[in-house]
């Protein structure tokens, strides 16, 4: 016994807890009892225990706690109390996970049918779990059979995630019931009342179309909303969309109706939208059937939105120099344009296009800076802000000089604050498209060059442009890359607030208080541009106190540089014509 004990205690390893002690305290007991009843002399006990080395060794441990007591040793980690409690903690989690991956948690499901067909082969028995989701298939009737078939299976849904139903397979019941000649929407509530699982017996499709489809992304250049289209097959399956946003398209089998995600997307589902040809279809549509007009407008059909619009048939404000500016005041309020923007060939597909195939594009630090363009309705500070962003860094940023065939002032020098030209020189470059805009302002015609606007991109620098909204196409391309940034007005009340000491420059008058009709106008000039050209807008500024926007304008400047944004996709891959 007393080897044992010493063995227990001189064991480097051993762990002498509270238990190991009381342990060691009861074989000294029963050793000093078993003395006793050997009759062993009481002296001869008390020495021999005394000499016991499993005693010096605890007695030496006595000492070396006390020791740590009284010095208080640092931690062998600064950290391992933290540590302790992270792995107490993993311990816990791998135990919750252990417990749960052994529940089993199958849905169970009600016995096979004993009718099923002797052709056991052709029919599949589909049991699927009803959740607060709905199935994600659509469902058609051949008119001439009464047969009802899978219509489409819509990505991501329950139907696609079971992976169990396809598009064709024909259904034969519903829980039991034959559906052959029902209407699907009789047939929609067979599968409505059934609870908690339900069962579809198909037969299904001998050959599935192969899905080979590469992902195509597109900007929505209209608005779409399923509820209100009689025309789409199912509207709690469409996905409603506005102008602007950009869709994930992940099927296009179907020529009539894609499915599509919108981004950034946070679901699995994707929804229906009508396709390329489909919106098309339906524009020509509604153009014959109205009235010829002459400006920009936006009509509901079938209630699709549809933006339809004649080139170069209207003509909002916003401006640049003052003159330019003065001669798009003038051609908004005359029937007769006379300002213009320079619009390539395919500018009128783009136009006339509802989605633009769009890819992700960061520009690479060698490529040339893309140009800023500025646009919002007279008033409302486009100048202001794209002054102001030169003057704080005029090695960065720069503005394009403009042309005119107006005579130089006595302190203007050609190629600082305009290029005089002739006006025979002018309508060449005119008839050359070499100008982004132009119009002519109290005889004098005024217009930015691309040229001009290129040589600030050569340069290096940052080419900051405000144009009218007209022009949004014609710096829209390959080249220029321009990053559109509208310039909002703020609320009415805010106007008057932040505009009392502040001169807006009319037909009229140069540089005159602002007045409320004023803020009116704006406000209907605003509401008119966002809903002919919010789809181009990569950035909007609510222009309401000064130093805000400013702050604003820097850091989209600084995103359209540095940070991967949504293109054309011809802008990355030119097409050839
Ligand atoms: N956020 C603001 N707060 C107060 N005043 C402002 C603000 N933004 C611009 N302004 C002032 O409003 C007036 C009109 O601005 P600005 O000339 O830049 O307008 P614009 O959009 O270029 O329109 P236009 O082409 O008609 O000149 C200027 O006096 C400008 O200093």
């Amino acid at each position: 016994m007393r080897q044992a004990v010493e063995a227990q205690v001189l064991n480097p390893h051993c762990e002498l807890g509270e238990h190991g002690l009381r342990q060691i305290l009861t074989d000294v007991i029963q050793e000093v009892r078993r003395s006793v009843n050997q009759d062993i002399d009481g002296a001869e006990i008390l020495h021999s225990l005394l000499n016991a080395s499993w005693l010096q060794s605890l007695l030496k441990i006595y000492e070396g706690l006390q020791r740590y007591l009284r010095d208080s040793p640092p931690p062998a980690l600064d950290y391992a109390s933290g540590l302790s409690l992270q792995v107490t903690f993993q311990i816990a989690l791998l135990s919750a996970h252990d417990t749960v991956a052994q529940k089993v948690y199958e849905p169970v499901l009600p016995p096979m049918p004993d009718d099923l067909p002797d052709d056991e082969e052709a029919t599949r028995i589909v049991c699927l779990v009803k959740n607060k989701q709905p199935l994600g298939a659509t469902i058609k009737r051949n008119e001439i059979s009464g047969e009802i078939f899978i219509a489409r299976v819509i990505h991501g849904g329950l139907a696609d995630r079971s992976g169990l139903l396809h598009a064709g397979d024909r259904i034969i019941e519903v829980n039991g019931f034959p559906v052959d000649g029902l209407e699907p929407e009789q047939v929609i509530q067979v599968q409505a009342r059934s609870q908690g699982t339900i069962m579809f017996k198909v037969i299904p499709i001998t050959e599935r179309p192969v899905h080979n489809q590469t992902m195509l992304y597109v900007r929505a250049m209209v608005d779409y909303s399923p509820q209100q289209d009689p025309a789409i097959p199912c509207a709690d399956a469409g996905m409603s969309f506005r102008k602007g946003e950009v869709l994930e398209v992940v099927d296009q089998m179907d020529a009539l109706w894609w499915q599509a995600k919108k981004l950034p997307s946070n679901t699995a589902c994707a929804g229906l939208v009508p396709s390329s040809n489909l919106l098309k279809r339906k524009q020509r549509e509604f153009w014959w059937s109205q009235p010829y007009h002459p400006h920009a407008c936006v009509q509901t059909c079938e209630g699709i939105h549809f933006l339809v619009w004649s080139l170069k048939s209207i003509c909002l404000s916003a401006g640049f120099r003052r003159s330019l500016r003065l001669c798009r005041r003038r051609s908004h309020s005359t029937t007769q344009p006379f300002c213009h923007t320079r619009c390539p060939n395919s500018c009128s597909s783009t136009l006339n296009s509802p989605y633009e195939e769009v890819v992700r594009y960061q520009r690479h630090p060698q490529d040339a800076q893309r140009l800023i363009t500025l646009l919002g309705p007279c008033g409302v500070g486009v100048n202001e802000l794209r002054r102001r962003l030169i003057e704080m860094n005029p090695n960065i940023f720069q503005g394009a000089v403009p042309h005119t065939t107006r005579a130089p002032k006595g302190y203007e020098e050609s190629g600082r604050e305009y290029y005089f030209t002739s006006r025979e020189m002018f309508d060449n470059m005119v008839y050359n498209n070499r100008f982004l805009d132009y119009g002519e302002y109290k005889g004098n015609l005024y217009g930015t060059s691309i040229e001009s606007v290129r040589g600030v991109l050569n340069s290096g620098k940052i080419c900051i442009m405000d144009i009218d909204p007209n022009a949004i196409q014609a710096v829209r391309n390959h080249e220029l890359r321009a990053y559109i940034v509208y310039v909002k007005p703020p609320s009415q009340e805010r106007l008057k607030e932040t505009r009392r000491d502040s001169f807006i420059t009319t037909s009229c008058y140069v540089n005159r208080p602002f007045k409320d009709e004023d803020f009116q106008e704006m406000e209907e000039a605003a509401r008119k541009i966002e809903s002919h050209f919010s789809q181009f807008f990569d950035n909007v500024i609510v222009n309401d106190e000064l130093q805000d926007s400013c702050i604003q304008l820097l850091t989209a400047v600084r995103k359209s540089q540095d940070e991967p944004q949504w293109v054309p996709v011809s802008w990355i891959r030119p097409t050839t014509t």
